[in-house]
This record gives structure tokens, C-alpha cells and sequence, in this order.
């Protein structure tokens, strides 16, 4: 058996006249992440979590930002894409967790519904998905309230 890791990390800024959406969760808040997409960040880090456990690369080199299809695009159809490649390559997701690096909002109440939704997306059982908050105390540019940032990790194994 073959088991891999890969690890994920994105950051976007908040913007005013943006939603703000964290694993397919709309968020109220007066900011918003900006982006080429919906700039789901959460989202992005999973990707690339999972793109690198299977060395194919990253989101950038699957869903270009120069690409007109991608922009305001639902992240969770991208999430649903780099699943069905790990899937081609002969792969099953283990489990994946991941931390929300963000001073503002409470997103606690939030994360029950993004790991339904990444659960859901990535078609494993809800207890594989970790989605975990913190802030940074208020320093640098998360505890400015300038950027929402978001690390991921994931487990694969052949099928
Ligand atoms: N945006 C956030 C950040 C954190 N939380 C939750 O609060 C707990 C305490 O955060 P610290 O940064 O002070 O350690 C953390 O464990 C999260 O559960 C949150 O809901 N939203
Ligand atoms: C998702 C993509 C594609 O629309 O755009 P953004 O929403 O800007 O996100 P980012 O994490 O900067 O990079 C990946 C992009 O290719």
C-alpha cells in the first residue's frame, strides 16, 4: 500500500463589496475575500493539499487566473475536480484537516456546515474532515483584519 501526504497553504485579502465565503459557507460579514474566483480560501488550500499529495501540481496550474471560465467560480466545483483527478490517478482521500488563520468573524459556529459541504465534495465520511479556526492575536497581516489565510493537510492512499 502506498500512502501519501500533501500539504496546502493560501491567503486572500478582505475587501469591502465581496461575500465572504469559507468552504462553501457564506459568512456574514461586512468584508469579503477578493479574488479570481469566489476566492473561497479554505477551499484553495484544500486543493493544493490534495494536488500535491498526488504530485500534480497546483491550483494555479489546473485553474489559471487568466482563465475568463474561473472567474467569480464556486471553489466547490474546483474542490470536486482535484478529487476526481486524485480518483483517475488511482487514488482514495484518507482524511484532510485544516486551519482558518482569521481574526474576524467567529467562524466557529460556521465550520459544522463547511465540513458537510468539503465532506460532501471530496465524497469521504464527514469525521475525515477537520476544519479547525485561530486567530493570531492580533498580529501581522490575519490579526489586522487585512487577509484571511488557510493551511491544509490531507492523506491519500492507492486504491
Ligand atoms: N476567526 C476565528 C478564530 C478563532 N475561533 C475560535 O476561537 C478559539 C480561540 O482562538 P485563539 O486564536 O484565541 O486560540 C479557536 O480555537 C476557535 O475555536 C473562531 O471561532 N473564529
Ligand atoms: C482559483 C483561482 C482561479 O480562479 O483564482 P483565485 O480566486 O484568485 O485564487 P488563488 O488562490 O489566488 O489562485 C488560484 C486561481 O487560479
Amino acid at each position: 500500500m502506498e500512502i501519501r501526504v500533501g500539504q496546502g497553504f493560501d491567503v486572500h485579502a478582505l475587501v469591502a463589496d465581496r461575500p465572504l465565503i469559507l468552504g462553501g459557507v457564506r459568512v456574514p460579514y461586512e468584508l469579503g475575500l477578493a479574488g479570481h474566483s469566489d476566492a473561497d480560501v479554505l477551499i484553495h488550500a484544500i486543493c493544493d493539499a490534495l494536488l500535491g499529495a498526488a504530485s500534480l501540481g497546483d491550483i494555479g496550474k489546473h485553474f489559471p487566473d487568466t482563465d475568463p471560465r474561473f472567474a467569480g467560480a464556486d471553489s466547490r466545483l474546483l474542490l470536486r475536480h482535484c478529487a476526481s483527478l486524485l480518483q483517475q490517478e488511482g487514488y482514495r482521500i484518507v482524511n484532510v484537516d485544516s486551519t482558518l488563520i482569521c481574526q474576524r468573524p467567529k467562524l466557529a459556529p460556521h465550520i459544522p456546515q463547511m465540513r458537510e459541504h468539503l465532506a460532501s465534495d471530496l465524497q469521504i465520511p464527514l469525521p475525515a474532515v477537520s476544519v479547525k479556526a485561530t486567530t493570531t492575536e492580533q498580529l501581522g497581516f490575519a490579526g489586522r483584519g487585512e487577509g484571511i489565510a488557510a493551511q491544509a493537510i490531507c492523506l491519500i492512499r492507492d486504491v
